[in-house]
């Protein structure tokens, strides 16, 4: 079928390689877009210098004791562990700015799409879906993804949410839990003892938000086929049912195989392949990053959502840049799919798939 070209924005920050000492893996935000640019993809992009959010844009959703926090240690070096700071998200010089530059970027992008003048923006600096209103979790100090659905609000009455991470999207369902204006869906690894541990098949939102909350969770091992199917089946409905008028897609890539975490089968054409279902929609899509520690394989994951977004051929080689040799020994796009056990049978997925189906035509 012919694709139209469509007008798509791609957020630029100056320093983006300061936010690579935010995130566990060192250098990924540097490499996922020295990637993209090395493949000639640029051009085709309406690059967007980004704007650092302002404090009263953090607090849309933070709370301001909270961003006092980080904005007292933003010069500091240490800090004591309230907050949810200390082990899990350690505070860091300049981490305030940070969050500026990273929420920023994704209110700029949802801005772009509100103007009316773009289909898709896309922030791979964002995707942080496990902040709190004031609790930093799980590396997210700054929950941009709820900053972009609030600005995308001012100007579309219903917006999906759709989290493609391993990990449960907690903070965005809990921002939205109790609204039916924004209709969260997380797909997600859910084990006894894996973090959050929220995003059960009953966890379905609250009061007017009964049911705008939903969540598919799965057992290790899944593979792009069954997890494109279970995605479009259960998408498919929510639109139906909710007729959402634009999209936020927060697509981490800790669920592809070779990630250090472990869990997921999957490869970059899988989540791909649920990104161009959603843009089949032809709805405004804010698309975000998020989690995923295998840097080379979250670069070429972004590399080829971005060129797909585009329509755009990927060159069969990884193209000569500044982050080349991390792409060994292979040089190619491909991430290969594993031998791990799918641990989701057929059966359950299927049960799972008709209970969320169940819930969304009620
Ligand atoms: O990816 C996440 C957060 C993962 C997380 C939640 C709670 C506590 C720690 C983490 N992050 C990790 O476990 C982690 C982060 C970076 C790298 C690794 C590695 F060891 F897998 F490489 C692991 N959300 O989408
Ligand atoms: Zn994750």
């Amino acid at each position: 079928s012919v694709k139209m070209a469509i007008k798509v924005a791609y957020i630029l920050s100056k320093i983006i390689h300061k936010t690579d000492d935010f995130i566990p893996t060192e250098n990924r935000n540097s490499m996922v877009h020295a990637l993209i640019e090395s493949c000639g993809l640029l051009k085709h992009l309406c690059l967007v210098a980004n704007r650092q959010a302002t404090d009263s844009e953090l607090e849309l959703f933070h709370s301001p004791e909270y961003l006092q926090y980080m904005k007292k240690y933003n010069d500091a070096i240490e800090c004591d562990d309230s907050f949810g700071f200390g082990y899990d998200c350690p505070l860091k010089q300049g981490i305030y700015n940070y969050c500026k530059e990273v929420a920023g970027a994704s209110i700029s992008a949802a801005k772009m799409l509100c103007s009316g003048q773009f289909q898709v923006a896309i922030n791979w600096l964002g995707g942080w879906h496990h902040a709190k209103r004031a609790d930093a979790a799980g590396y997210c100090y700054v929950n941009d993804c709820v900053l972009a659905i609030l600005q995308l609000r001012t100007a579309y009455a219903r917006v999906l949410y759709i989290d493609l991470d391993l990990h449960h999207g907690d903070g965005v369902q809990d921002a939205f839990c109790g609204t039916n204006k924004v209709m969260t869906f997380s797909i997600h690894k859910h084990e006894p003892g894996f973090f959050p541990g929220t995003g059960s098949l009953s966890d379905t939102g609250f009061g007017k938000g009964f049911r705008y909350s939903v969540n598919i969770p799965l057992k290790d091992g899944i593979t792009d086929t069954p997890f494109v199917e279970i995605c479009s089946k259960v998408l498919n409905e929510v639109k139906i049912k909710f007729d959402p008028l634009a999209v936020v897609i927060q697509a981490g890539a800790d669920g592809l195989n070779e990630d250090p975490m472990r869990s997921f089968n999957l490869t970059p054409v899988g989540l791909s392949d649920c990104v161009q279902f959603i843009l089949k929609w032809n709805l405004p899509t804010l698309i975000l990053g998020g989690g995923g520690y295998n840097e080379a394989n979250v670069a070429r994951c972004w590399t080829k959502i971005t060129a797909d977004v585009l329509n755009e051929e990927l060159p069969c080689e990884i193209p000569e840049n500044q982050y080349f040799p991390s792409y060994g020994p292979s040089f190619d796009f491909e991430v290969v799919e594993g031998l791990k056990k799918d641990r989701n049978s057929k059966e359950y997925l299927k049960s799972i798939t008709n209970t969320v189906i169940d819930n969304l035509s009620k």
